[in-house]
């Protein structure tokens, strides 16, 4: 049997070419992608791992009525209770009246559709090294013996804009870049809209938590595509794990996403015109552990492809975060210290399928 695994190519090689290849050619997937025994996913159903709960109860908050001028304090006050127990519970939920046009969020799938739609030598463009961030490709070389995930992805810092590297950035299919840019707009007042939410959910002063990422937080996006897969039953999209970021706001085409919640996986509806905003371990450090980051994976599929669009929103670099004072209480006692750049560190955890919380324990 080890002799067998070691005459297959090294995880270097493999990521050196796209899954979408692997697809067109029809290639089984190779035994560096199958992080799942069989028989695995239908005994997660069977255990209740799984829930079947149709998500009725899953946490839908209406960003419109916090900030319009025509709803009543007591609505206001409902909603941001809503959103205070969503975070609580879930770590994530699903954003309506945040005042993006459907149509738009339909051209932002589009575009990176058609970027991944195009032949392999268009794509290579753009292609990053395999150790690298920004590009097209997979996420560079995990650890060893860590499963490599069912996706293709496209990687662009986009804010601030002089953290832009256009090589990275397709010219075609020719609206990508203007359709970039408008989202990296939107995305900034989104991220403005949902961080005084938060805050004045926990009773906190509405800029606080601005304040904590500094005007130059960061803004990446990721284009991730999840082609068809032969054996969804033994290989994940992307593996279990949870964001290094402040927050994460993820657009999706048809559903794969998966929170975990009382030990159990939950799919996230795709809901048209809907963002998913999910909390990175930032916000659970700068909440004090009111907030909890989502533990997330994606499913592959043998029926469909998938795209996604997840930007990542995270702190200034060099910057100190930690807890807010007022979250800070005898009942509450200080869980997290400060820390700077967590998102960098994370990385290397996350690239050993860990999760990198504890380091910010006190
Ligand atoms: O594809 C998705 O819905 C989630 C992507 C994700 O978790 C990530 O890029 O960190
Ligand atoms: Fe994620």
């Amino acid at each position: 049997m080890a002799e067998a695994a070691d005459s297959l190519p090294p995880a270097e090689v493999l990521l050196s070419k796209r899954v979408q290849e692997m697809v067109i050619n029809q290639e089984e997937p190779p035994h560096l992608y199958i992080c799942r025994k069989s028989g695995e996913a239908a005994g997660e159903e069977q255990r209740g791992d799984v829930s079947s709960d149709p998500l009725s109860h899953f946490p839908l908050i209406d960003l419109s009525i916090l900030s319009s001028s025509s709803s009543t304090l007591s609505e206001q006050d409902g909603e941001l209770q809503k959103l205070r127990l969503a975070l609580s519970s879930w770590g994530c939920f699903l954003a309506t009246g945040h005042g993006i046009p459907s149509s738009f969020l339909d051209e932002m799938v589009r575009v990176g559709r058609e970027f991944f739609e195009q032949p392999m030598e268009e794509k290579k463009k753009y292609e990053k090294g395999v150790e690298d961030f920004q590009g097209y490709g997979g996420d560079p070389v995990p650890a060893k013996g860590q499963p490599l995930d069912w996706s293709d992805r496209l990687f662009l810092d986009v804010y601030p804009e002089d953290r832009r590297n256009l090589k990275f950035w397709p010219e075609n299919p020719p609206t990508f870049r203007d359709v970039l840019q408008e989202y990296t707009v939107k995305m900034r007042m989104m991220t403005e809209a949902v961080s005084k939410a938060m805050a004045k959910s926990l009773d906190l002063q509405e800029d606080c938590f601005l304040n904590q990422f500094g005007e130059k937080a960061h803004l990446n996006a990721r284009f991730n595509y999840y082609p068809q897969c032969p054996r969804p039953d033994l290989v994940l999209g992307l593996k279990p794990h949870a964001d290094g970021t402040g927050y994460t706001i993820i657009l999706q085409d048809v559903e794969g996403i998966q929170v975990l919640k009382d030990d159990k996986w939950f799919t996230i509806p795709a809901m048209s015109g809907a963002l998913l905003v999910l909390m990175g371990d930032q916000m659970e450090i700068m909440t004090n552990g009111v907030f909890k980051s989502a533990v997330h994976r994606v499913l592959s599929s043998s029926e469909r492809d998938r795209i996604s669009v997840a930007v990542f929103y995270i702190p200034e670099p060099n910057k100190e975060i930690g807890p807010e004072e007022a979250l800070i209480t005898e009942e509450r006692p200080q869980a997290y210290k400060k820390v700077k750049d967590y998102n960098d560190e994370h990385w290397g955890y996350y690239q050993q399928g860990l999760r990198a919380i504890h380091i910010a324990k006190v």
